[in-house]
């Protein structure tokens, strides 16, 4: 299969990478589309099977520009006008001046220097980036005030690799629809632009194709304009570590990019004198018609691989342990919590998104109970519907846990509103039949842990843990076992001493009240799973007989 260069509107801010700007995942079967806006380094690189498949333009990377002003020059320089060489105030202003502008080109180039930073064990280019939000009038339509949501977006560029240099943000009554924010905004941004030397500019909510194109366009330069759903995107892009996560990521890449791919080919009329009028319209056909194939060869792919992960869950579910799912908003602590009680070895760390792909590890509890533990992609306000989606079957798993434990960071000071964000995912995920626990986390983070406490043993289903110091994971543990044993049935059944096997998966999977050993075999008295008790039926019939 083969794809011809198109023309896209950024997909997200560009993470310059040095050396490698392409093939981190070139080994992979998957499609990778990494893109500029400026037009002069337009690029869409498609790698399928490992093997590239066309490549045009690779004028992406920022080219590291060797020093401009010969030190030497102007150290000699400097020593004339401090020697009082220089002859008149004039010379001396000029020679002033020049040196400063020389330093300020020299510091530039220096600053370049240092923003390569290695990021996910890359290295890539910090960007400078300024963020915009808007606050509605009256609105109660976002859980978090537009200062801890811009905070938050901060953190997602962070993230990214980029470095922030200033924020700013609007009341409005409603967004505008060719610009989401007013003219004076737009003209605020542009000078902040011009003095901070700002090269993308990040907006809190996603915006339309015209948005984005009008935006770019008032803002002039080089300067990109992109949406918290990009920059989401990206982070997935950057981390997803397995096939499946990689083919996700790369389909909402791609279904967030088609209703954006508008205009983007208006140069070639230009550069044609008008003679080719209605070629930038068939060109973004051409291009909406290749993405959608790829798209299409993208879904195949996931299907496949899909049906590869259920063989193997089906598998797992033959023996009936049972399966408890650790959700909740990005950097909850999720990953701490299965690392410190199975002995996995996780991402977890300080930033958002750490987590894509879902990890199944074994707990093996004090009294010999087992269940699986399984971490997942963490949740965020303004979740991105592409993503809800593309992370679908991977949060099917979900679906199909015996517990849900809901974790929260209970030291964050927006955690009320994180549950919130959480429990409006999981309802778009149709779980609501699935038992939950909430635990609170990062109880050794707050200032009152005692009070927290006492608070938490108020409510229903609450226990407070700490997943780094492991305070709390005793309760945790039995806590799982009384909401499992809920979504258990009670049996007794004789089991035949020849059948000893079956004991021990009752002892593994199930809570046993109560042995006693008989002429024909061990009765046994426990709260097993409902799956299990099938497979016990003729045991309890003997029992009942
Ligand atoms: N003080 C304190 N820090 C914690 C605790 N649990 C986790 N952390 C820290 O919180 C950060 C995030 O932890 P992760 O386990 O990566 O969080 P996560 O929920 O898996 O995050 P995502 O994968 O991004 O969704 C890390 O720096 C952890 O060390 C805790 O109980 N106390
Ligand atoms: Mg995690």
């Amino acid at each position: 299969m083969s794809f011809s260069l198109c023309s896209l509107t950024p997909v997200s801010p560009q993470i310059h990478e040095r050396n490698s700007q392409w093939s981190q995942n070139a080994k992979r079967s998957i499609f990778r589309l990494s893109l500029t806006n400026n037009s002069s380094r337009c690029i869409c690189r498609v790698v399928e099977q490992g093997l590239e498949v066309e490549v045009a333009s690779a004028d992406t990377a920022p080219q590291k520009q060797g020093p401009v002003i010969d030190t030497k020059e102007e150290e000699e320089q400097q020593q004339e006008v401090f020697n009082g060489v220089a002859t008149t105030e004039s010379d001396n202003k000029a020679l002033n001046s020049s040196y400063t502008a020389k330093k300020k080109k020299r510091d530039d180039d220096d600053s370049y220097e240092n923003r390569f930073k290695l990021q996910n064990g890359r290295e890539v280019f910090q960007e400078k980036s300024y963020l915009v939000g808007v606050e509605r009038k009256g609105g109660a339509e976002y859980l978090f005030v537009i200062e801890e949501s811009l905070k938050e977006l901060a953190q997602l560029a962070d993230t990214a690799g980029l470095m922030v240099v200033g924020s700013t943000h609007q009341k409005l009554n409603s967004p505008n629809p060719r610009t989401y924010i007013g003219s004076g905004k737009v003209a605020e941004i542009k000078s902040a632009i011009h003095a901070l030397g700002v090269e993308t500019v990040i907006f809190d909510d996603e915006l339309s194709a015209g948005q984005l194109r009008n935006l770019e366009k008032a803002f002039g330069g080089d300067v990109r304009v992109c949406d918290r759903t990009a920059l989401i995107l990206d982070i997935f892009n950057q981390r997803a570590a397995t096939h499946e996560a990689a083919l996700q990521v790369a389909l909402a890449q791609m279904e967030y990019q088609l209703p954006r791919l508008t205009k983007m080919w208006t140069h070639l009329e230009r550069q044609a004198g008008g003679q080719v009028k209605g070629m930038g319209e068939k060109q973004i056909e051409v291009d909406k018609r290749i993405l959608r194939t790829q798209i299409g060869v993208l879904k195949k792919e996931l299907e496949s691989v899909r049906k590869h992960r259920k063989q193997y869950r089906n598998r797992r579910v033959s023996v009936p342990v049972p399966v408890v799912s650790l959700v909740g908003y990005t950097n909850a602590g999720k990953s701490t919590l299965l690392n410190r009680l199975t002995g996995a070895t996780v991402l977890a760390e300080d930033r958002l998104f750490a987590t894509l792909d879902p990890t199944t590890r074994r707990v093996q509890m004090k009294n010999g109970g087992e269940f699986l533990l399984t971490d997942t992609v963490g949740f965020i306000q303004k979740l991105p519907t592409t993503l809800v989606a593309a992370f679908r079957a991977t949060l099917e798993e979900i679906s199909e846990s015996s517990l849900l434990v809901h974790v929260v960071d209970i030291s964050h000071p927006l955690a009320e509103q994180q549950i919130e964000a959480v429990d409006k995912v999981l309802s778009e995920l149709d779980v609501s039949s699935i038992p939950k626990l909430m635990i609170w986390n990062k109880v050794d983070k707050v200032c009152d842990p005692q009070k927290v406490k006492l608070e938490a043993q108020k409510r229903e289903d609450v226990v407070c843990i700490s997943a780094l110091s492991g305070n709390g994971l005793d309760e945790f543990c039995s806590a799982v076992q009384e909401k499992l044993k809920d979504s258990m049935v009670w049996v007794e059944a004789l089991v035949p001493f020849d059948k000893g096997e079956l004991l021990s998966t009752i002892h593994q999977v199930g809570m046993v009240e109560r042995t006693e050993y008989t002429e024909n075999g061990t009765l046994v008295k426990a709260h097993v799973p409902l799956r299990f008790a099938r497979l016990l039926t003729p045991m309890r019939q003997m029992c009942i007989s």
